[in-house]
């Protein structure tokens, strides 16, 4: 089938030709989102955070493919690549180097791998590749992590959920990323009076941190299908009350789009009985990581999901929501597709490069039309191929430009 005929299949990219105005509007309002950058210029300065596990291999691959489409559209990339995570333990004996963080804020937009990895495991909290992937996100200040679950015509078999459930499945997780409980302090270990360990962390969310993430997946939802869930915890939890409270009073200033609440508990379960009731949902950070997984194997694999980070000001982070999967690192099975499609991403939301960024996205379809798959998305009658292998195909489709129309 032609590539052109799924233009729409990415509907976090089709209305993306809405969200970019709408969300300029929104930041001149508020000024508490960063707008894509408004000049347009040809020459970018592109920060690449390989990390760890699988990371080096998805960044290889996508960095060519980005590299690729933006010179078909006369833009010059300048790539400084730099340690984070486990790689930079290594290196410099801390997971988020100065140096990286420095160089990452001045860049136009930083495109990540993944972080972590069994060597690393037992280190204290302060020696994790995870608390450098946390500290990046905090120290760029990326509040709003946006997560669509898409799936594709072309992989509907390969979601573990029967046909008539996956098929046509387009939603948005939007995750609170820089607050709750992975921030929340008090945390730490102790003992208690019965002289036994603890260890305890805190869910708190000020009514500024919801209200700003609110606004932003409302704005989301009005251009996407009109359909906002924020997902909770509020018969529990007093952080989730506050939640509830303030996105029910934000929902006057958007009565075009029809709020819903709905637990996290009942949400992880309707994700998997009907996804399809699900349009944009807004939640926090923790409910976020782990229904976004959830939302991920609806379309497919883990492997297929792209993610943007976006903040007030400075650059976007953009990286696949998998991790550093140590059980196929080095053995080039990884699925590249989920950070060529967060490289699609930091072009559309970060770049403002709409071309560029098409491009990517019509190759990445054209390759699996072609018959393409990595082991994750494989299924019978299609073609079993590596990593870099994929990749090169996917280089093909962009050279080609199959399915890209301007
Ligand atoms: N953003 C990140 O960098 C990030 C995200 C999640 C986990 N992690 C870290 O990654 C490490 C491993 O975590 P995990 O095993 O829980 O999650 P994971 O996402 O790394 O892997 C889960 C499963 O999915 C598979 N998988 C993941 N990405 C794939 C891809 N692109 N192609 C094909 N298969 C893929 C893996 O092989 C594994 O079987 C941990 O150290 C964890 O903290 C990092
Ligand atoms: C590795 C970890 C810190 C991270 C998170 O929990 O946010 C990961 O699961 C993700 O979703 O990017």
């Amino acid at each position: 089938m032609a590539v052109a005929s799924f233009k729409l299949q990415f509907s976090y990219i089709k209305s993306q030709s809405n969200f970019r105005p709408a969300l300029s509007k929104y930041c001149s309002r508020s000024g508490r989102i960063k707008c894509a950058a408004t000049t347009p210029r040809k020459s970018y300065n592109i920060t690449l955070l390989p990390g760890d596990g699988i990371g080096p291999e998805v960044i290889s691959v996508a960095k060519n493919v980005l590299n690729l489409a933006g010179s078909l559209e006369g833009i010059e990339f300048s790539f400084n690549e730099m340690p984070v995570g486990g790689a930079a333990l290594d290196l410099i004996g801390v997971p988020l180097p100065e140096e990286t963080l420095t160089v990452a804020k001045q860049s136009d937009a930083v495109l990540l791998g993944a972080i972590g990895g069994y060597k690393w495991d037992k280190n204290e909290k302060h020696l994790k590749p995870e608390t450098g992937l946390l500290q990046l996100r905090e120290g760029l200040g990326v509040f709003a992590n946006l997560r669509p679950a898409t799936v594709l015509p072309q992989l509907v078999e390969s979601s573990t959920l029967k046909k008539e459930v996956a098929e046509g499945v387009d939603l948005m997780v939007v995750r609170e990323l820089t607050g709750g409980i992975y921030f929340g302090k008090p945390r730490g270990f102790d003992t208690n009076e019965k002289g036994q360990e603890i260890g305890y962390n805190t869910e708190v969310y000020s009514a500024f941190e919801i209200d700003r993430i609110a606004r932003v997946a409302f704005e989301i939802a009005r251009k996407r299908n009109g359909k906002l869930c924020s997902v909770d915890k509020a018969n529990v939890l007093e952080a989730s009350m506050l939640w509830r409270k303030i996105i029910t009073a934000l929902a006057s200033e958007f009565p075009d789009v029809e709020l819903s609440h709905m637990y996290v508990d009942n949400a992880a379960m309707q994700l998997v009985r009907n996804p399809k009731q699900f349009d944009t949902i807004v939640t926090n950070n923790i409910f976020g990581d782990i229904l976004s997984d959830e939302a991920s194997m609806i379309t497919g694999s883990i492997g297929m999901l792209p993610s943007a980070s976006l903040g007030s000001s400075g650059p976007g982070l953009f990286e696949p929501i998998h991790g550093s999967a140590p059980d196929i690192a080095g053995q080039d099975k990884a699925n590249p597709l989920a950070t060529m499609l967060s490289a699609a991403m930091l072009l559309k939301y970060g770049l403002g490069e709409e071309n560029a960024a098409t491009r990517i996205e019509m190759a990445v379809l054209d390759t699996l039309d072609r018959g393409f798959r990595t082991g994750d998305i494989h299924s019978f009658g299609h073609k079993l191929v590596g990593c870099k292998e994929i990749g090169e195909e996917v280089m093909k489709s962009v050279d080609s430009g199959a399915g890209y129309t301007n």
